[in-house]
């Protein structure tokens, strides 16, 4: 089994809506995502999925959250927290639906780093 990861990253500002503490008031973090896909069956170019390609796919998806005030987003309405958690199962949900993971590979897991001290990985169990 070959596992690959690529690191991506987005600044953007957010309130923790309810939260006991400073993180309630409007802050910012240059978050960095981490990307994990696993799979067996290389391609023709010996590659399990290209580094570049998987970039771009991820970029996609940072895009709609760089520099915005992530709490506006439609995503994150309804009691739904712009949480680290909650960036990660929400990049998760989108990249698993890519194009790219029809044939050889699947996503595993998507690690978001919130600071160089905190992060929270998602993945779904088989
Ligand atoms: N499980 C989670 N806990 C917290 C999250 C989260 O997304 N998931 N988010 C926050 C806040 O966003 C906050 O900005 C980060 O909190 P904290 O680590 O306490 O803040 P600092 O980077 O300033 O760290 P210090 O150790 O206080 O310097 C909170 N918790
Ligand atoms: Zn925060």
């Amino acid at each position: 089994m070959f596992e690959l990861t690529v690191i991506v990253e987005f600044e953007a500002a957010h309130r923790i809506v309810g939260y006991p503490g400073k993180c309630n008031r409007l802050h910012g973090h240059n978050w960095s995502i981490e990307v994990s896909v696993v799979g067996n069956k290389l391609n023709e170019l010996g590659m399990l999925v290209d580094f570049k390609e998987l970039k771009q796919e991820v970029n996609k998806i940072m895009d709609r959250l760089d520099h915005q005030y992530l709490n506006e987003l439609p995503i994150f309405q309804e009691n739904n927290n712009p949480t680290a958690e909650n960036i990660a199962i929400y990049i998760y949900n989108e990249l698993e639906n890519s194009p790219l993971f029809e044939a050889n590979s699947k996503v595993k897991t998507v690690k978001v780093w919130e600071s160089q001290k905190s992060a929270v990985s998602y993945s779904k169990g088989e």
